[in-house]
């Protein structure tokens, strides 16, 4: 393995890394700096808790530092608790230099934010669509003379999920200058791939790291096959066996949505387990403070949905539990990810109901693992059993009590309010297509009924002709 001096590393950046405890290079560092600090575009393709972060974060400190201005770097990034993880990042590194950054997410004071970025700072961290807010209200900023484009977790970026960034992408990107190094990475870039070279144009510099598998030695893949029904009872019969056996533990558990995580959240409390919970239903400065307890081990049991899924790097999390299979390998690699960061040990274990065994298929097939079964004694999950569910019930009604419901409405309507969209004409036009489908789906029943009839009538008829002919035949004879 080599040394950070020898790739190319200014000697006060190397001792930084030193006093952090970072001594020799991972190998996406290794490969990924020497081309950055070359002056190329990079796109770098490493695994999950490999050092993809300080493999960009190092090279844009040392470029900053031989010719320091604001705004000198953006970095754009899916997630306002990623953005806050790598502008930490950035401070820590460039602390010699008095680098100054300004973090630029959603849910946050956007005065305060225009004010800082008027100020010129040498690192912008942000979310795409705060940032796009941004340029579309005000001329208090400008990025002309931006040299680097930093799009970490780049394949979500650019995807186009339940949180589309594809608008807001269109809008920065108008504003940035032509002539700029563009740094991507993420632990999944390779369905992206021709998307992403259309951003990084400047013929860039591709490193994959070489591997049969997608997800880290150092983590144990389990499962356990359970009926739907049964899926609680694991869950609290895990978290409870790992609280008995480990003094020092902290779980992530995921789940599909934002009222399962408020739940389970409550449901585990119930249980007396140290839980918080982490969805984009919670108020912004709500999910930072949560998240912040459990880094510092307040809290050991996590609760998210994967807004918690990509980049986030808390290394005392040993386990990673899904309580639902995800519906993408590739958000299962970053679920994952969330343990055996940085050669450490971990393990994640995925509940899986019958219906779901394809996917574990798929993940599997992808991922070029194999994922072994998880040892549980039944019986014990079977005794705690009605009471799991009798508590489940109990916190569901709890939850219907309150206006969680009518909290998710609001916030579908101030998302299409910002989406550009009327939230009452946009429910009229959804009641208007459901009613067409509906009689479209009508019609074809009636459709298919006339034709079954038709068919039935010709077969009648088919019939009778039969009988007749051979009536008329036995009486001719
Ligand atoms: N050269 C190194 N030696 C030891 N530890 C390192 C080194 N580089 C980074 N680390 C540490 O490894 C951990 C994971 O790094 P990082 O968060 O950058 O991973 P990542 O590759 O971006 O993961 P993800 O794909 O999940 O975002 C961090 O705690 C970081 O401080």
């Amino acid at each position: 393995m080599c040394e950070f001096s020898s790739l190319g590393l200014a000697d006060w950046l190397v001792k930084q890394c030193k006093q952090l405890g970072i001594n020799k290079p991972t190998p996406v560092q290794e490969h990924c700096m020497p081309p950055i600090l070359e002056g190329r575009d990079c796109m770098g393709c490493a695994k999950t808790g490999s050092g993809k972060t300080a493999a960009f974060v190092l090279p844009v400190v040392q470029k900053l530092s031989e010719d320091p201005y604001g705004i000198f770097c953006l970095v754009l990034t899916p997630t306002r608790e990623l953005a806050y993880q790598i502008a930490e990042q950035f401070r820590v590194f460039g602390k010699p230099l008095g680098l100054k950054d300004c973090i630029v997410v959603g849910g946050m004071d956007m005065v305060s934010q225009a004010l800082e970025l008027s100020k010129q700072p040498h690192v912008v961290v942000a979310t795409p669509g705060r940032l796009a807010d941004h340029i579309r209200s005000s001329n208090t900023f400008s990025m002309s003379r931006i040299q680097f484009l930093i799009m970490d977790e780049a394949d979500r970026l650019l995807e186009q999920g339940c949180t589309d960034f594809t608008k807001d992408l269109e809008t920065i990107l108008a504003i940035l200058p032509a002539k700029r190094q563009t740094l991507l990475f993420s632990a999944t870039l390779t369905d992206t791939l021709h998307d992403l070279k259309s951003i990084a144009m400047n013929r860039p510099f591709f490193w994959e790291s070489k591997s049969d598998t997608r997800t880290v030695e150092e983590l144990d893949q389990r499962y356990i096959l359970t009926p739907e029904k049964v899926k609680d009872a694991y869950l609290v019969h895990l978290i409870q066996k790992f609280t008995d056996e480990h003094d020092d533990w902290s779980i992530i558990v995921f789940v599909n949505t934002c009222k399962d995580c408020q739940i389970l959240t409550m449901m585990m409390r119930e249980f007396n387990f140290p839980t918080i919970s982490l969805h984009s239903m919670m108020k912004q400065k709500q999910r930072f403070a949560n998240l912040a307890m459990f880094k510092a081990s307040v809290f050991k049991l996590l609760i998210a949905t994967d807004v918690a899924s990509r980049g986030l790097d808390i290394p005392t999390v040993q386990v990673v539990i899904n309580h639902n299979t995800p519906g993408l390998p590739k958000i299962y690699i970053h679920r994952v990810g969330r343990t055996a960061r940085a050669g450490r040990n971990g393990v994640s274990i995925t509940l899986v109901t019958q219906y779901d065994i394809h996917l574990v298929q798929s993940i599997e097939a992808e991922n070029k693992t194999k994922l072994k079964e998880y040892p549980v004694v039944e019986k014990d999950v079977l005794k705690i059993l009605t009471q799991v569910n009798v508590t489940r019930r109990q916190c569901e009604i709890k939850l219907e009590s309150t206006d969680f419901d009518e909290k998710k409405e609001t916030n579908k309507r101030k998302q299409l309010i910002l989406e550009g969209k009327d939230p009452d004409l946009e429910a009229k036009r959804k009641a208007e297509l459901e009613k067409i489908r509906s009689q479209k789906k009508k019609f074809k029943l009636n459709i298919h009924e006339t034709i079954e009839k038709q068919k039935r009538g010709q077969l009648k008829k088919k019939i009778m002709k039969r009988k007749q002919m051979k009536k008329a035949g036995q009486t001719s004879a």
